[in-house]
């Protein structure tokens, strides 16, 4: 069964369900009964004794388990047990550390399993000691009432916990045995609940010594008292040992998997791609690669926002050396073609702390021109939150002493009036708390539109090679969810966090000093589960992310799988796309579950813990009253000071798991500005344009990948004359217009305009006198004038109506056009239901014109005309770019019979050059035979009828 996040799962059968349980069961049972039988009256064996077989009870369940899974050939989880594989062509090696991992994963597994049933066993077991207690004629009658409760309590526990994991795994065993989450849920649910019972355990145990006072045999029972610490000791170490080791051997689970296109597979594909997951060793090296990845990245953080309005002056020094250094080693290190490591680039990883201080200074600098008075307003709120917190936490206080001062009526006015003062505060402050959480917010809105133009120019600024490799749509939603994580966060520092610091800080205190010292452990308690609680869930949560974030990627590609909707009919294959989009969609809802279970469940535990706090603090607060140390007022105090100081606690937690958001979210738009910017403008660049249009290749080599598209290849095209680039298809005709348009640099060799290298001046002059009319067409989706004047868009789209119908009858599209509704307004849309292939064809050729560059581009630009139209356009495009320098590609050869110079690409190299004639006169050459065939198909046609 396909499972993104599982580790190496597999299909479990029914029978493979059952077997989970098996073990469990056997076990439970065992315990129990050895646990009665121990202290049951009849056997009545000593409390030494007893006190070691407790001690045995964990090792027993250990090897229980083990035992059987030695008996079930490692069952355990439906993981069945590494096969050797079929060795195959594989690589050995390769083959080797595949069953390491698989084993690594299974004994993880299997120590999941193994605390997971030490857990329920002490469960149980601390159900029976309570009831031995009971059942014990010894045990005090003053503390049997408490055994009860324990019982009833821990039994309640039990029930509520089985009944959720039950329900917890009913859809699980259904589906999948083993998810990662499902591992982790149950196991550290029952973690909790398991401090929670021997906590309960040592306090009956004590109060059972005590209440026994100095009873001969039971004197001895200090084993008992030592044994029960000791447990709860274990009970809360061995989960940090299993987290320890489950990250040391690193078998990969919810190990980060940044998007890359191998990953945004469908579902199916993949839980073949967990396979891949790397070794501990393998990652190690990973993870250093990364580092060292990050320390580059680090120290050259101005690559990309070049752009932005938002470059400060740091970036831009670093953006000098930067591109000082391209300068002096263009040519040869700037483009070659990626080596195999590279291909194999490994995912950065940035630490916490990169990442955070990196984020800062991002928010620093787009926060920077901040309206001062603005600045003087969120200040002023940030105070005010921290002063109304202060003035909050004296209610009780006031409370407390009002209740007191009832017995006094003189005081009682006086505290009244005090307390009633406090109170109308808090509560004007609660009225008006949404006002000015709003009110930052409007502040902020400033900062988030900064955000989003730098994250837009962020990704325009990136290299072609980025383009088209990847998806524009994704990295843009993700550079929002980055906004709105920052945004977030941002108004809790501003609104919440320093007044809630300030809120545990004084109600920690005054639980401590000023109400009574016994309750500051009960106070640190709280504070160290959450801490406890973020450290062991908080890695979870944030890699859980990793994963839904790929998945995010898979949806958002299906999405934009609908921009060649046109395709998608042609080939009838919407029940594929819809499958591909129904796949993604499951996992990334299924996904979303696991993540909301878990944080469902430690939003429980914090709760559970809390009333268990609570019921601590009302016993503490009894006990003290017996002893007449305690008033009934101190109780109220207590009560109504406990949600006051626990409610910044539980902020805490939250403020932990929007870091988290904000960790993921922040990756992301680092990993996208840190992808690196391949085209760079040179710093110290001085304007320039180009005046006569003269262009020169010299020893121009070039690939996209490790293979050589262009090898050394040498022309020149003198100012104002017409070139024409013939060859097969896929020869690099169309790359030759790129790289002197400079979207590629050339990995050897230089290419000049005018004497110019195109690598020394910025790209927007080069390209500000370039037409270029390419061969795919650009739609978009406004009215025919735009589309025309958008040639002008780098100059303020100063194409007059006039000048755009000039263009239009130039390139025989404005007869069309005015034949049209609304003529030039006419509102055209991404298909071709307004206008035809040929029709878009001739619309972007206007569009060339109208801009009127010093140099013309014409890649295959009349492709898609009839015989005729393509004459006439042919004829006014050689009449209106005379003394421009024109190159052209073209697959029909009679329409470039004109060229003063025609190329013929072959393998790479230019192997015939000059013009018609003169390639027409070479024996045998690779021009004359393109013609004669060409001839030859033509004759055919006209032979069989078809023209
Ligand atoms: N962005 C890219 N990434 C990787 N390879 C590319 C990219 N663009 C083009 N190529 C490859 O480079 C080679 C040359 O492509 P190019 O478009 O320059 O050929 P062409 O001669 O213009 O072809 P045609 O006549 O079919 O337009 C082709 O093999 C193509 O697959």
């Amino acid at each position: 069964m396909a499972d993104t996040m599982g580790v190496a799962t597999q299909s479990p059968s029914p029978q493979a369900a059952t077997k989970v349980w098996r073990p469990l069961v056997e076990y439970a049972a065992s315990g129990l009964v050895l646990a009665l039988v121990a202290r049951g009256t009849p056997v009545a064996i000593g409390y030494r004794q007893l006190s070691y077989l407790e001690g045995l009870l964990p090792i027993l369940a250990l090897i229980h388990v083990m035992l059987w899974r030695r008996r079930r050939g490692h069952h355990m989880v439906a993981l069945e047990k590494p096969k050797k594989k079929d060795t195959g062509t594989k690589d050995k090696a390769k083959e080797d550390a595949e069953i390491r991992k698989e084993y690594q994963v299974l004994w993880v597994t299997l120590a999941h399993k193994s605390l997971w049933f030490i857990y329920v066993a002490l469960l149980l077991e601390s159900i029976a000691i309570n009831v031995s207690f009971l059942l014990d004629s010894e045990t005090s009658t003053t503390w049997r009432p408490w055994m009860r409760l324990g019982v009833q309590f821990q039994a309640g526990l039990a029930v509520t916990w089985a009944a959720h994991y039950l329900q917890l795994h009913a859809a699980e065993i259904a589906t999948t045995v083993t998810t990662r989450s499902s591992l982790w849920a149950p196991w550290s649910q029952a973690w909790s609940l398991a401090i929670i019972f021997h906590g309960l355990e040592v306090y009956n145990t004590l109060r059972a010594r005590h209440a026994t006072g100095g009873d001969a045999e039971l004197a001895n029972h200090w084993l008992l008292g030592i044994l029960a610490p000791v447990k709860l000791g274990v009970a809360v170490a061995a989960p940090l040992v299993y987290v320890t080791v489950m990250r040391s051997v690193r078998v990969g689970y919810f190990s980060p998997e940044p998007a890359t296109e191998a990953k945004a597979v469908p579902t199916d594909e993949a839980t073949d791609k967990v396979q891949d997951i790397p070794t501990g060793v393998e990652q190690g090296k990973a993870e250093v690669a990364a580092e060292k990845q990050t320390v580059e990245a680090n120290s050259n953080p101005a690559e990309a926002g070049t752009t932005g309005e938002t470059t400060d002056s740091t970036k831009h020094a670093t953006s000098e050396t930067e591109s000082s250094k391209a300068d002096t080693t263009a040519g040869s290190q700037t483009a070659k073609p990626a080596t195999k490591e590279e291909e194999e680039k490994k995912p950065v990883v940035y630490s916490v702390f990169t990442l955070f201080r990196r984020v800062i200074l991002l928010v620093y600098e787009l926060a920077l021109p901040i309206d001062r008075s603005l600045a003087v307003r969120l200040a002023v709120r940030w105070l005010f939150g921290i002063v109304s917190r202060w003035i909050e936490s004296f209610e009780p206080l006031y409370y407390k002493a009002f209740l007191a001062s009832l017995t006094t009526p003189a005081r009682a006015f006086p505290a009244l009036i005090r307390y009633a003062v406090v109170n109308a505060f808090t509560q004007v402050e609660q009225v008006t708390i949404q006002s000015r959480h709003m009110a930052v917010q409007n502040s902020l809105t400033y900062f988030t539109a900064r955000a989003r133009i730098y994250i837009y120019n962020v990704i325009q600024s990136k290299s072609m090679r980025f383009h088209t490799a990847s998806h524009r749509v994704s990295a843009a939603h993700r550079g929002d969810l980055a906004v709105a994580a920052l945004d977030q966060f941002l108004q809790i520092i501003l609104f919440r966090l320093g007044a809630d610091l300030f809120g545990i800080v004084i109600g920690v205190y005054q639980y401590s000093w000023v109400f009574n010292a016994y309750f500051t452990p009960l106070s640190l308690a709280y504070g160290l589960v959450s801490i406890l609680r973020r450290n062991v869930y908080g890695p979870m949560r944030t890699k859980l992310r990793f994963v839904t974030r790929n998945t995010d990627d898979t949806v958002g590609k299906c999405m934009d799988d609908l921009n060649q909707i046109e395709t998608i009919r042609e080939f009838a294959s919407e029940a594929f796309h819809s499958k591909k989009y129904r796949n993604a969609l499951r996992s990334k809802t299924r996904q979303q579950q696991y993540g909301t279970r878990a944080l469902r469940i430690l939003d429980q535990v914090l709760d559970i813990v809390t009333r268990i706090l609570f019921c601590i603090g009302v016993i503490m607060c009894l006990h003290f009253m017996r002893q007449g140390t305690m008033q009934p007022t101190d109780v109220m105090f207590y009560m109504s000071h406990f949600i006051m100081t626990y409610r910044p606690l539980k902020f805490l937690v939250e403020l932990n798991y929007e870091l988290q958001t904000l960790y993921i979210r922040c990756h992301d738009l680092l990993e996208l500005i840190d992808e690196p910017v391949e085209v760079k403008d040179p710093a110290d660049a001085a304007p320039w344009q180009i005046t006569r249009g003269a262009i020169e290749f010299q020893n121009v080599s070039f690939g996209y990948d490790t293979k050589l598209i262009l090898k050394n290849v040498t022309f020149s095209v003198p100012a104002g004359t017409t070139t024409a680039i013939v060859g097969k298809t896929g020869e690099g005709k169309s790359t030759l217009f790129d790289l002197l348009a400079r979207f590629y640099d050339v990995a050897e060799g230089s290419i000049t305009i005018d004497g110019m290298d195109v690598r020394h001046v910025k790209q927007a002059d080069l390209r500000r006198d370039m037409a270029i009319v390419p061969q795919t067409h650009t739609r978009m989706v406004t009215s025919i004038l735009f589309n025309i004047q958008y040639g002008t868009a780098a100059y303020g789209l100063t194409a007059t109506r006039e000048e755009v119908e000039e263009a239009a009858k130039r390139a025989r599209i404005h007869d069309r056009i005015m034949q049209m509704p609304q003529g030039y307004d006419t509102k055209l849309d991404y298909s071709t239901s307004n206008l035809s292939g040929g029709e878009w064809q001739r619309l972007t050729i206007a569009r060339g014109l109208v801009r009127k560059g010093k140099i013309v581009m014409l890649d295959e630009a009349t492709s898609a005309l009839d015989i005729i139209t393509e004459r006439e356009v042919q004829r006014e495009l050689a009449d209106c770019t005379r003394g421009t320098t024109c190159l052209i590609i073209a697959h029909r050869l009679p329409t470039i019979i004109h060229a003063d110079q025609i190329l013929v690409l072959s393998d790479g190299q230019i192997v015939e050059r000059g013009n018609h004639a003169e390639l027409m006169a070479i024996p045998g050459g690779v021009f004359k035979k393109m013609w004669k065939d060409q001839l030859k198909e033509k004759e055919k046609e006209i032979a069989d009828g078809i023209i």
